[in-house]
């Protein structure tokens, strides 16, 4: 299968000692893949190499076998957005035209936007369902729904892969289902390739075709959920005894957490 992104064996620091450490993994057209790991494990670190922020100190990272660091900036925003950690905004703005800035790729200086950019962040709004919200203040809306207003705007880019770290934190759990069934629809039915973090292991192997499972800045494991999810590397990982549940009618194993009160 094709791979959209390329990770060859990167190493990066932000100082001396080597944070992350032959990091090697695909990812394919089309897929779903999940990050995972303990707190302070690399996983944004890691992100932030694959969006071009920080810059590996060895190895390589290629978008369509094209080097990240030869895209122009517009050029790399075409093919690939980001929504970084829930953030505060600090301007007045309303929702509309906040995502509409998802267009900035596509909107040449001195000109403004064109009917084609408005239909653009229309579409991107009723996909991710805040289109209702068009006309209030980003300041004034939900945690739950800013994360869904920043998706939109992600999504008016008209990436092929979309990089998100950890969309669901902070969000209760109606939300954190919307979230990941919205970008699961975008996946299924328009094929963008999404890299996302995620704590919640239960939810990343229900809905990753892939997951990656990094610890102390090495990858552990990579496969498919079945194959990553298992109780001898999450104990590893997360140094907790766990136990892994197959609920009858489920496919997905289910992990909890082996307690003594
Ligand atoms: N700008 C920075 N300068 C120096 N060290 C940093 C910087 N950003 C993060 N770190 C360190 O790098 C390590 C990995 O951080 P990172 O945010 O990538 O982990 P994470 O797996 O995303 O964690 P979490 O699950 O808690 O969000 C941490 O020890 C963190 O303190």
């Amino acid at each position: 299968m094709n791979s959209i992104l390329n990770v060859e064996n990167i190493e990066f620091s932000y100082d001396k000692a080597p944070l992350l450490e032959d990091i090697d993994f695909n990812v394919p057209n089309g897929s779903f893949v999940s990050i995972l790991g303990p707190n302070g494990s690399g996983k944004t670190t890691l992100l932030k190499n694959l969006c071009g922020l920080l810059s590996p100190r060895k190895g390589t990272i290629s978008l369509r076998n094209r080097k990240i660091g030869s895209f122009k900036h517009k050029e790399f925003a075409k093919t690939v957005a980001v929504v970084h950690q829930s953030s505060s905004v600090g301007f007045s703005f309303s929702v509309f035209d906040t995502v509409l800035m998802g267009r900035f790729p596509y909107i040449k200086k001195l000109q403004g936007e064109t009917s084609e950019d408005i239909q653009a962040a229309e579409e991107a709004m009723k996909n991710t369902g805040v289109w209702h919200l068009r006309e209030k203040d980003i300041r004034e809306i939900s945690g739950g729904e800013r994360q869904r207003v920043m998706i939109a705007r992600a999504l008016t880019q008209e990436p092929e892969l979309l990089i998100l770290d950890e969309p669901i934190s902070n969000l209760d759990i109606k939300f954190q289902i919307n979230i990941l069934q919205v970008c699961k629809k975008l996946n299924k039915e328009k094929g963008i390739t999404i890299v996302t973090t995620l704590h919640d292991i239960n939810l990343a192997g229900q809905y990753s075709d892939y997951i990656l499972l990094l610890n102390k800045g090495k990858l552990v494991s990579q496969d498919e959920p079945k194959n990553v999810l298992t109780v001898e590397n999450i104990e590893k990982v997360y140094e907790i005894k766990v136990e892994l549940l197959n609920r009858d009618g489920h496919e997905f194993p289910y992990i909890v957490p082996r307690t003594s009160l």
